[in-house]
């Protein structure tokens, strides 16, 4: 239905200079939806999710994210998406409690459903009694799972996730993929990057980027049926292996 898509993208490029680094891509998510967004280093997918964020401008083509343009409404567009990276996160010198206080302000909470949402996040998290903990002293799975919570506190119509699982292991990633889930069932579209094959099979749909274009886009079954592979990561490398662009 025309109404549930909450990002829709058609022919957007970014050039830096002569160089195209996203190139001509177009596709729609849905409310809801967990669109994996994958590609081998360099493919352009960062720079990408950074147009859709509101954080650069696109060279030419059109997006809208939650209802709001790209080129002229990027300060709407912050306040109605969430942002999870392996690079921006918590505050490692800051206490569990400390983070969810200075997010949740920042995104606009007020203090009454601050100490709301950070009982009940401490609850889902099973966190209890570790409120004044310092971040750093915690397990990276975790950090994660309080960066992805802390993310959605303001319950925003779109999560921007880049490579949000790095440097845990498949179990500790399934964990992360039930708070995934569960956001999903809330309706707020998932938007992740991530370099694991096994999350990608986690994704109601997936694109695969390889020099800036988008060169696959269909739900992890009907890839794997339609390039005759057992896995995800057999249509991954299938499609990487056409890559020119030098990956560092
Ligand atoms: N500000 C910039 N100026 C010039 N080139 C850039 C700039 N930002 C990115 N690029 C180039 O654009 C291409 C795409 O980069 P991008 O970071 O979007 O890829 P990516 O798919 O996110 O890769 P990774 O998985 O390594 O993060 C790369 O070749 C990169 O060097």
């Amino acid at each position: 239905m025309q109404t549930d898509k909450v990002i829709s993208v058609s022919n957007l490029t970014k050039k830096f200079g002569d160089f195209t680094a996203v190139d001509n891509i177009s596709f729609d998510c849905v409310k809801g939806e967990i669109f994996g967004f994958l590609g081998a280093n360099g493919a352009g997918k960062t720079t990408a999710m950074r147009m859709l964020c509101g954080l650069s401008l696109p060279t030419s083509g059109e997006a809208s994210v939650a209802g709001f343009d790209v080129y002229k409404e990027s300060e709407l567009i912050k306040k109605k998406i969430g942002y999870m990276s392996q690079k921006f996160s918590l505050y490692e010198d800051l206490t569990v409690w400390e983070n969810i206080r200075f997010y949740a302000g920042i995104y606009g909470l007020s203090d009454s459903n601050i100490r709301e949402k950070s009982r009940q996040l401490l609850t889902e998290l099973h966190l209890e009694g570790q409120e004044n903990a310092l971040v750093r002293s915690l397990p990276l799975g975790w950090k994660q799972k309080l960066a992805f919570s802390v993310a959605i506190v303001h319950n925003p119509a779109i999560v921007f996730l880049d490579e949000p699982t790095g440097g845990v292991d498949p179990i500790t990633r399934r964990e992360f993929w039930g708070l995934i889930y569960e956001a999903s069932a809330r309706d707020i579209t998932v938007f992740v990057t991530t370099h694991y094959m096994d999350e990608a099979e986690y994704c109601n749909r997936v694109s695969i980027m390889v020099d800036g274009k988008i060169e696959a886009l269909d739900t992890p079954a009907n890839l794997k049926q339609h390039y005759n592979a057992d896995s995800m990561d057999e249509v991954f490398l299938h499609l990487a292996r056409t890559a020119t662009r030098s990956q560092d």
